[in-house]
């Protein structure tokens, strides 16, 4: 990634430390109850139990690990080997598959968190292709554009290796969200409209390089994922930390083989009215070692207005935002994350319903990135 950049450098207040807190880490679930058999079989006491971690990981956490998850070894090892070959091609092949402003789906390396640049490169590819998006950010703009997945001339396995996998995961994704909103107490196909037509969801591959000086610079600077839900598949090489809740301390997570890593997405914070919240996490780069990961991230169709749940909502829980349209909450994402807008980016918390009682609308929210 070519010599130290200063754009790389993060505020000393943000730099990774180099003692790491593991503690007992994030929980972990075994998913073994609800994978290979259908509802009409599942043991419904084995469910229930399974239903109840999954709201304390939520709550306590925003992030959990789940084994037993039914996504075959073969097609996350198959894409991980993939990506890595796609990453060890010279620049300017990859560079034959760069993201644009009208079209961010392909390869990217001069991603920004919160204004500092990333030590790492992407590739962007969307489930649906193409995925319909709002054209633009401006709110009486209702022109549509397509998105269409970019692939690698040289490397065809790139394609059928993504596509094998966002099946596989697609259908944990699903599984997830049941079990989320039946620990909301709300029936378990309750956000499946959301995500039944036109979804907007995609998988990146991230590489991190070794990087010469993972002291100052981050892989991923500090941030929350805007999306509904993210399932992150890591290498062994480590280098995820997480915030924890109870007092903010950097978690690292301790990669164990063929686990995946779930987080609560800022959208889930939103339609559960606050009950659930999106977590910030970031990456550390190491000096010696590359570092791949894989997340996909489930988010809904363009048209989607997200808001808090109306069964969630009461005299004693009133809403606790406004709802606001998730393509044109993207769109004026894209928007400035592409011109490196020296302004801060559109967060849930301007949405946000101040509630004079108990809180103050604007302090202590954190920012998140896509
Ligand atoms: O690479 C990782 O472990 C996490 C990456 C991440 O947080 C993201 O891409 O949003
Ligand atoms: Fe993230």
């Amino acid at each position: 990634m070519g010599e130290l950049d200063p754009t790389f450098i993060q505020e000393p207040e943000h730099r990774a430390k180099l003692a790491i807190v593991e503690a007992q880490g994030i929980p972990q679930i075994d998913l073994s109850p609800l994978i290979n058999s259908s509802p009409a079989d599942y043991n419904a006491a084995a469910v229930q139990d399974l239903i109840g971690e999954v709201r304390d990981a939520c709550k306590n956490w925003g992030f959990f690990q789940v084994f037993n998850h039914g996504v075959p070894l073969e097609s996350r090892e198959k894409l991980f080997s993939v990506s890595k070959r796609f990453y060890d091609q010279p620049m300017e092949e990859k560079r034959k598959v760069r993201r644009d402003e009208a079209n961010p789906q392909g390869y990217y390396d001069t991603e920004h968190t919160k204004n500092v640049r990333d030590w790492k490169e992407v590739f962007d590819i969307t489930v649906e292709n193409p995925t319909k998006m709002f054209a633009s950010h401006e709110a009486d703009d209702d022109r549509i554009t397509h998105y269409i997945n970019r692939w690698p001339e040289h490397l065809p396995e790139l394609r059928e290796a993504c596509e094998a996998y966002v099946k596989d995961v697609q259908q944990l994704s699903y599984k997830l969200l049941e079990l989320i909103s039946l620990s909301l107490n709300l029936p378990a196909n309750r956000f499946e409209p959301f995500f039944c037509k036109d979804q907007t969801s995609f998988i990146r591959l991230n590489h991190y390089p070794p990087c010469p000086v993972p002291d100052l610079a981050l892989g991923v600077g500090r941030h929350k994922d805007a999306i509904a839900l993210t399932i992150l598949a890591q290498d062994d090489v480590g280098g995820l930390e997480v915030k924890r809740k109870t007092d903010g301390e950097w978690i690292f997570v301790k990669p164990t083989p063929n686990t995946f890593i779930i987080n609560v997405g800022d959208m889930i914070q939103v339609w559960s009215n606050d009950r659930y919240e999106s977590v910030e996490h970031r990456v550390m780069v190491n000096s010696t070692r590359e570092r791949f990961s894989i997340p996909f991230f489930l988010s809904p169709s363009y048209y989607t207005v997200v808001e808090p749940l109306a069964e969630l909502i009461d005299v004693q829980n009133p809403p606790k935002y406004k709802g606001y349209n998730w393509g044109k909450f993207f769109a004026t994402r894209k928007r400035s994350n592409f011109q490196k807008l020296k302004v801060e980016n559109i967060q849930i918390y301007h949405f946000k319903i101040p509630n004079k009682l108990t809180d103050d609308a604007v302090s202590g929210v954190e920012n998140l990135v896509i």
